[in-house]
Parts: C-alpha cells; sequence; structure tokens
C-alpha cells in the first residue's frame, strides 16, 4: 500500500494543515473520467478546457488529492499545491509507478525520432538486453506493439506503460519526447540516463508559435529531464546543432556529437548502394565500415544517433557500429511497399514536413533512373504555414508532383490541398487519397520510382471525427496489381 505522505517526501509541496498524509493512494489520472477511489488527479490548465473544473467531479469520484496550481479551489480532497502542476504531478506519478527499466533514453527533434528509437532498440536487442521503444507506433517489444494513440503519451500511460515494462523483464527502454509531450511534462519523473536531439525544423508553430519556442520546449529534455550525471548524443548537422551543444555543454552533461561534424561518432564518408550504404565512421582515433543495409542519408543520421546512445549508455563502440548491419527497416520509413506492374518501385514514407520531403526525396533520388514521382498531402488541425512549403519542396526535387489529402480531420480538403498547390506550381491536384495512389502508379513507367509521403505505418484517414481504416502500403498493392 502507498501512502500519499511518502509520496510527497522531500518533494517541495504545500499540503493545508492535516492534510492527511496517512490516506492510501491507489492510482494517478489526470482526467476525471478516469478517476477512482484513492486516485490522486492532477488538474491543469489545457488548450481546449481547463481540468480545474473537473475537481468537483473528480472528488465525487473518490480522488483523495488534487495536483493544481495555488489558486485552484479544492474540497473534500487534499489540495496539493505547486505554481507547476503538471511537474510536480509527474513527480509524484514517478515514485508511485516506480520501478521502471534500468537504462532509460529520450529522443527529441523534428524528424528522426521513431526511427531512432526504433533502431536503437533494435541494437540493445541484438546486444543481449530485452528492450523497448515508445512512441509513435505505439509501444514497442521484441515479441509486441500496442499502439497508445499518440507518439508520447500522456503522463499516465507513460508512466505505468513503463512500469509495466520494467515488470515484463525490460532493462532498456529508448522513448520518443515530441515537443507537445515535452511542453506538457508528459514524459518525466524517472531518471533518463541519455537524451538525443536529431534535428529542428518547420513543424507545429501552430501550437508553439514561432520556431524559438519550439526550440525551447525541445530543449526542456537536456535542461531537465536528463539525469545530471546524463549523456547528450547531438546530431551535429543540423542549423541548431550547435546551440544544442551549447546548452548541453552548460548543463554538464557528457556530450556525443555525432555526424559530418561529430566527434564521438564522426561520418567521414558516406557511399549509397544499391541496397542500402556504406559509412566510414571514425570513434576514438579508429576508422570503422559500415554497411547499413538502409537507404538515405537521413535514415544514416538517425542510425549513428541510435548507435550514440546505446554507445552513450555503455555500448561497445566497434559493436554496435557492427551491429548496424543487421538492423531491420522501421515500418513506414522508406519501406518499398510494392513494384508496379510496369515496374516502378513504390515507397511508402511518413515524411510530414518540408524538411522530410527533402530528405524522402534526397534519398530515392540516387536510386531513380527515369522519373521521381511524389505524392503527399498536410494533415488537417496542424501547422498551416507548412503546407505552401511542403509544395516547394516537393516541386523542387521531384519530377512530378501530385497533391492529394493526409488526415483532414477538422478541416476543408480541398482548402488544405489548396494551400499546398500555392507552393507547388505544376503540380497535379487529385482529391480521395486512394485515387491520388492509383494515378500515381498508373503514371509510373519502368525506371521510375514513386513516392507515397505522409502516413508511413498509419492505418486510417482521419475525416472529421472518423477514421476511415486506410494503410498506404496495402493500398499501394492493391493498386499496382
Ligand atoms: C494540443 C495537445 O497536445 N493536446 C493534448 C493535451 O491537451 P490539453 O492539456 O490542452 O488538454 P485539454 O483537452 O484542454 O484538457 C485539459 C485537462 O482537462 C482534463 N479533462 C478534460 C476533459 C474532461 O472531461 N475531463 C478532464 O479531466 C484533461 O485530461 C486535461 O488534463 O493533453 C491531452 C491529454 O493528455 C491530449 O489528449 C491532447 O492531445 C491531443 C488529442 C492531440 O491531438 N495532440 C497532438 C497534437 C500531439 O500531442 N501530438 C504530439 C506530437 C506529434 C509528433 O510526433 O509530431 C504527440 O506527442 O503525439
Ligand atoms: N534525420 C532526419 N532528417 C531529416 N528527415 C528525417 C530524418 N529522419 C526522418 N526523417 C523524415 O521524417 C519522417 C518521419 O520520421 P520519424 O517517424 O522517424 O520521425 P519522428 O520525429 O518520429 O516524427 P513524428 O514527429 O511524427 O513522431 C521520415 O519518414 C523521413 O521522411
Ligand atoms: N504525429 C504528427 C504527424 C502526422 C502525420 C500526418 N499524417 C498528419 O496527419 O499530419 C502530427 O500529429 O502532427
Ligand atoms: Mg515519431
Amino acid at each position: 500500500m502507498t501512502r500519499l505522505g511518502s509520496l510527497i517526501e522531500e518533494l517541495d509541496v504545500e499540503v493545508g494543515e492535516n492534510a492527511g498524509l496517512d490516506t492510501s493512494v491507489t492510482g494517478f489520472a489526470i482526467d476525471n473520467r478516469k478517476v477512482a477511489p484513492g486516485t490522486v488527479f492532477g488538474a491543469f490548465q489545457g488548450l481546449r478546457v481547463n481540468g480545474e473544473d473537473y475537481i468537483p467531479d473528480a472528488v465525487k469520484a473518490g480522488a483523495v488529492a488534487v495536483v493544481a496550481s495555488p489558486q485552484a479551489k479544492v474540497e473534500g480532497a487534499i489540495h496539493i499545491a505547486h505554481p507547476n502542476p503538471r511537474r510536480l504531478f509527474a513527480l509524484l506519478a514517478a515514485r508511485y509507478f516506480a520501478p521502471f527499466p534500468d537504462v532509460t533514453v529520450a529522443v527529441t527533434g523534428t524528424n528522426g525520432k521513431t526511427s531512432t528509437v526504433e533502431l536503437a532498440r533494435q541494437l540493445w536487442r541484438m546486444l543481449g538486453h530485452k528492450s523497448a521503444s515508445i512512441g509513435t507506433l505505439g509501444v514497442t517489444t521484441s515479441v509486441d506493439q500496442v499502439s497508445t494513440g499518440l507518439t508520447t503519451p500522456d503522463i499516465v500511460t507513460f508512466l505505468s506503460n513503463m512500469s509495466g515494462l520494467k515488470r515484463e523483464g525490460i532493462t532498456h527502454a529508448a522513448f520518443e519526447a515530441s515537443s507537445h509531450g515535452l511542453a506538457q511534462y508528459r514524459t518525466e519523473g524517472l531518471p533518463v540516463m541519455a537524451g538525443a536531439f536529431t534535428n529542428l525544423s518547420r513543424d507545429h508553430l501552430d501550437y508553439h508559435g514561432d520556431m524559438d519556442s519550439y526550440f525551447e520546449a525541445k530543449m526542456r529534455l537536456f535542461d531537465e529531464i536528463v539525469a545530471s550525471d546524463g549523456a547528450a548524443v547531438v546530431w551535429a548537422d543540423d542549423l541548431w546543432s550547435d546551440k544544442v551543444i551549447e546548452r548541453v555543454t552548460k548543463r554538464g552533461l557528457r556530450l556525443l556529437s555525432v555526424g559530418v561534424k561529430g566527434q564521438a561518432l564522426r561520418l567521414a564518408n558516406r557511399t549509397p548502394t544499391q541496397l542500402g550504404q556504406t559509412m566510414d565512421v571514425e570513434a576514438d582515433g579508429k576508422a570503422y565500415k559500415v554497411n547499413l543495409p538502409l537507404i538515405g542519408a537521413y535514415q544514416a543520421a538517425n542510425a549513428l544517433t541510435a548507435a550514440g546512445l546505446v554507445i552513450a549508455t555503455g555500448g561497445d563502440t566497434g559493436k554496435v557500429l557492427e551491429l548496424l548491419s543487421r538492423v531491420q527497416p522501421v515500418r513506414g520509413r522508406l519501406e518499398r511497399a510494392v513494384i508496379s506492374r510496369a515496374g516502378a518501385p513504390v515507397y511508402v514514407d511518413y515524411a510530414h514536413t518540408p524538411d522530410g520531403l527533402r530528405a524522402a526525396m534526397e534519398a530515392l533520388r540516387p536510386h531513380t533512373r527515369g522519373r521521381l514521382i511524389a505524392l503527399f498531402g498536410a494533415g488537417g488541425d496542424r501547422d498551416a504555414g507548412k503546407r505552401p512549403q511542403m509544395g516547394k519542396v516537393a516541386t523542387e526535387l521531384a519530377d512530378h508532383v501530385i497533391v492529394t489529402d493526409d488526415n483532414p480531420r477538422s478541416e476543408d480538403p480541398s482548402a488544405i490541398r489548396a494551400a499546398v498547390m500555392a507552393g507547388a506550381p505544376g503540380a497535379e491536384e487529385i482529391g480521395g487519397r486512394r485515387a491520388a495512389i492509383a494515378a500515381a502508379i498508373a503514371q509510373a513507367g519502368s525506371d521510375d520510382i514513386v513516392l507515397l509521403a505522409g502516413k508511413g505505418h498509419e492505418q486510417g484517414q482521419i475525416i472529421g471525427d472518423r477514421v476511415l481504416p486506410f494503410d498506404d502500403v496495402a493500398v499501394a498493392r492493391e493498386c499496382a496489381g
């Protein structure tokens, strides 16, 4: 049985007099609909509603304590007051859900988080550890994959998943720290031994406002979440890398920089091969030849960042680099779905930002003898400013562009397409993703390559409130058959 007092011990919190610290706690919730007798309820100001409005309902449902701002009105339960209630809630919940896997690392960045945590999981597994990842693909172990619906789940789901992994015997876990997740304290409280930065480019400005605030949200990982004796693995070749390195150094974290400008793992040379690429990597004064069975500069970057995390947490450099030759592709990241009847390979990729589209097209270009045909859309209820920029990048780098739909959500699909088209002169507009994929495949000749971007592993098209089953890989196979 866990007593509230033992969770609060040593934390800098205010509770009222006669606070009943002897009360036993049976769980944590941030949604009043999930409160049961004995729950600690976290009441937070959100974007849509104020969680404090649900305090009476939470108390009625049996909440014994409420973590909320000092101004909140709490009656009938203990008010644990704090100016940053989300953070305090995370700390308390982590004490309740502990223990966690021994080695935990986190990855942030606009693109590459899913790929990096997945590759780190695979490398650990090949080194003989029981490993897991948590992110866009869900909670993944070598035997299971369970979706959580978000990249970075809410704090209660996150900590209970981490705790469940520990009970299953998982010793090593890598998780994605999205900027929303970082800004909302959805992944903290547990010791994080290393953090990685992949890159920063335009996305989610609807939420963060501008690039500097978006950057600051990401930096919480290094400023506050990674343990003070932990490590930072920084992809060194991004425009923002130097700023990240500055922050990491200021905090006193052990720095492993990775990439062409990297020092811990220096990418000296990279040569595409038919099915992958070879990399010349220098580390600790030694030269290593790495055969990576994945194509594209971006996958090389993510593979090296993942290797950096595994090395930072105790992996042997030579062994880890050698194991990169045995990694499996990541679902929906330059996944070859099918070869069309005409002989054109059709790739599915999760590129959903201007930079992601550029990375995916640059990855495929060296493998394209004829034309590169790129199809994509932009998500509704998401950063609208990225739409024309995605159109622009695509028309610059592809030989033919098809603009279609990708999760319009509450927006009018044709208005989203129009915004993309505004930056994409000469592109073809086809509403309805299935019809667009069929058209892309039908016009590809044997020397051409088709890129279906934006949905990757996703299993649905979100239209209004409905999620209609949709899988780019499956649809590509149907259209090619
Ligand atoms: C914009 C955003 O991130 N919103 C998330 C956030 O909402 P919020 O804190 O603003 O919450 P709110 O809905 O205003 O509610 C405020 C509080 O009242 C509580 N509440 C609310 C209603 C009620 O009846 N009872 C109740 O107790 C809520 O639990 C919450 O604590 O917290 C909610 C609870 O955890 C999330 O479900 C919600 O995700 C929404 C659905 C979402 O679409 N999020 C996306 C944008 C997102 O987070 N994406 C990122 C990044 C994607 C990437 O990888 O690029 C991700 O990590 O997935
Ligand atoms: N290192 C990288 N540099 C540039 N682009 C990348 C990089 N890694 C991945 N991408 C592009 O971004 C897409 C998404 O990759 P991934 O799912 O690994 O990123 P993510 O950060 O997890 O995305 P999300 O924020 O949606 O969870 C890829 O399909 C690819 O097009
Ligand atoms: N996790 C990201 C990527 C979504 C990819 C794309 N399919 C879209 O719906 O915009 C988001 O929620 O912004
Ligand atoms: Mg992801």
